[in-house]
């Protein structure tokens, strides 16, 4: 029976079983069920997804990233910081501030250490997000260069959605209370509308003030998480895109599992500022 070792880690319960490819070799055909089968609550590990750390030929590291359905996203906010985690705390790096390869392209991370040299915080420069609607993709709203606050239907319910890209599809629909966001009801309805062609993650925010927002999301490929970084990157730049918050400033975004601070500089890049942990390590047998 063949053997896998990995590390289950989270951010901020946005949880993922880690393989370092630097040691481990895995066939690209069986990428998609081995994700599928990690993720499984009942007969593999239990996760929101599988991510691969990989070494890159133009960064020290690289990132891919699988939702628990298989399908494999350009980008993750959540699993960048673990990365950059796992990266320094194994050797892979030796400095705190280093690039990260995705499959949406070159990211910057820079570490904060505690006292025993473990990384307690992560700072991720995003980069600039994408708001033209081809390269969403969103189909349907051709003569627009941004879509910003418009009216769609869903099953009948009228929303007003903002849509943006961290390398990664997002639709961000700005609410009155959080805690009647349609999020079980509508969240698999929107993620796979056919105005999506590579379907979306779909996030809800109801703002506090304009330097905080809460935030809930049904993230495509995985359904309901407890956070998801490319998302509160998204609707930072939602709100601020809506005049509902500012450029240059911190904006705390309470998630299900904790808080992030997004800061969409007036550089064009988004800053996003996180924890990452350790959950556990082991094998998985693989069938
Ligand atoms: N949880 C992630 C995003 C993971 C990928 C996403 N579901 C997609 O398919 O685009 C994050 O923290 O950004």
């Amino acid at each position: 029976m063949n053997t896998l070792k990995f590390t289950k880690m989270h951010g901020l319960g946005n949880n993922y079983i880690y393989v370092n490819m630097f040691e481990e070799t895995i066939a690209e055909t069986d990428l998609q069920d081995l994700a599928v089968a990690v993720s499984n609550p009942y007969t593999g590990i239990g996760s929101d997804g599988m991510i691969l750390i990989c070494p890159s030929e133009i960064a020290p590291v690289k990132m891919r990233v699988f939702n628990n359905d298989g399908s494999e996203a350009k980008n993750c906010g959540n699993g960048l910081r673990c990365v950059a985690k796992y990266a320094y705390e194994n050797g892979i790096v030796e400095q705190t501030e280093f690039h990260i390869e995705t499959l949406g392209g070159l990211v910057s991370a820079s570490l904060t250490l505690d006292d025993s040299n473990k990384v307690s915080l992560v700072t991720v420069n995003m980069g600039n997000p994408i708001l033209h609607p081809d390269r969403i993709p969103v189909k349907g709203f051709r003569k627009l260069d941004y879509i910003i606050n418009e009216p769609v239907s869903f099953k009948g319910n009228d929303l007003n959605m903002t849509a943006v890209s961290m390398g990664n599809p997002h639709a961000v629909f700005f609410v009155d209370n959080i805690n009647k966001a349609p999020l079980h009801s509508l969240g698999p309805v929107i993620e796979k509308d056919p105005m999506f062609p590579d379907w979306v993650n779909a996030e809800f925010v109801e703002m506090v003030s304009d330097k905080e927002m809460h935030f809930r999301v049904w993230e495509r490929g995985s359904g309901i998480t407890q956070a998801c970084g490319t998302g509160a990157c998204a609707a930072a730049v939602a709100a601020i895109l809506n005049h509902k918050a500012e450029r240059n400033t911190d904006i705390m975004v309470h998630l299900a599992g904790g808080d992030l601070i997004i800061n969409w500089q007036d550089n064009g890049d988004v800053l996003m500022t996180g924890p990452a942990e350790v959950i556990c390590k082991g094998e998985f047998y693989i069938k």
